[in-house]
């Protein structure tokens, strides 16, 4: 038996269901979904692996039109991304007509594919489940038309629909080698930025659209208490910084007199609890950081 091990990674418009996608066929959530575009701002990898394979996957952010110097860092972060992988899945939302946001990444792949000398690009027609078969049909005759792809395959994160057979697909692509990982690890992202992720995602549920831009999570420390619960759990002490850019963002993540942010905490330490393994004592502070977005040192000390 031949075994193969490789990279992919997907690519998007905002919102495709990249993030969904990545957490299903690794099976366990490791990248930060939410129903807010462009919130995925690290490239995490999940490890898919299989007895004849190991698909090591990058989940990128969205692949769009620069329009602050966050989104120009993203871009060149995408493209450095695709330059490395052995096959690009690029997902196109089957719920939504085929547009310029499409078009636009369709071209960008096409550019891209001159420089490397033909990585295949799979392209993956997401929520499967939102439409009925034949708009799917639809869908897939005008994603076919986009560009020049080595397979087009419909999915569903959602109920599983298909899930196998992409990773069949997308392993198909890979070239014959040993395994990159050891097995059980799902991810290589350090612990701070999941962390950061789980917090990011807890603050960003049913908040106004201005917010996903506006916020950055910043992990100030994890340090462990030397005294263990009573009953043997070790304990952790996690600082979390959630900067905003304007006085009006802070009010609104803080809440009347501090509920909202209260419930994020509570909401975000089940993660960190889960993830870290540990009983976890969050400390959450929100600050202004004005104009973070445009300013280069402000992304330099928040990670970007
Ligand atoms: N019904 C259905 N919804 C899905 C499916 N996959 C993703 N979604 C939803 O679509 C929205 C966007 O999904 P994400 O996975 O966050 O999308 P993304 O492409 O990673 O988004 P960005 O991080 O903004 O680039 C979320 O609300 C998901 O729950 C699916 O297979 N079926």
């Amino acid at each position: 038996m031949t075994f193969r091990s490789g990279f992919a990674c997907f690519v998007g418009r905002p919102n495709a269901g990249k993030s969904t996608l990545t957490n299903a066929l690794v099976g366990q959530k490791v990248a930060i979904t939410s129903g807010r575009p462009q919130t995925t701002r690290h490239v995490i990898r999940g490890i898919v692996h299989r007895a004849d394979a190991q698909l090591v996957l990058v989940d990128t952010p969205g692949l769009h039109r620069p329009r602050t110097l966050l989104g120009e860092r993203l871009n060149d972060l995408v493209k450095d991304t695709l330059t490395e992988v052995d096959v690009v899945g690029f997902c196109i939302p089957a719920d939504q007509r085929v547009g310029p946001g499409d078009r636009f990444i369709a071209d960008q792949l096409a550019e891209l594919a001159r420089d490397r000398q033909g990585t295949p690009v799979v392209a993956i027609v997401t929520k499967a489940d939102l439409v009925p078969r034949p708009r799917m049909a639809e869908q897939l005759v005008a994603v076919s038309q986009l560009g020049e792809w080595a397979d087009v395959v419909p999915v569903s994160a959602q109920d599983g629909f298909q899930v196998g057979e992409l990773t069949d697909v997308l392993v198909g692509h890979l070239p014959e080698g040993p395994a990159l990982y050891p097995e059980g690890e799902l991810t290589d992202e350090p612990e701070s930025v999941m962390v950061a992720e789980l917090v990011r995602e807890a603050a960003l549920e049913g908040v106004r659209d201005e917010l996903p831009h506006s916020l950055a999570v910043v992990v100030e420390e994890i340090v462990p208490r030397e005294e263990p619960a009573r009953d043997g759990t070790p304990m952790l002490d996690v600082r979390v910084n959630l900067f905003v850019e304007r006085d009006s963002q802070k009010a609104i993540v803080i809440g009347k007199g501090g509920a909202r942010l209260r419930d994020v905490g509570s909401q975000a330490r089940r993660g960190i609890e889960g993830l870290l393994g540990a009983r976890v004592y969050l400390d959450l502070h929100v600050k202004v950081a004005k104009d973070w977005q445009r300013d280069p040192k402000q992304l330099g000390r928040l990670g970007f």
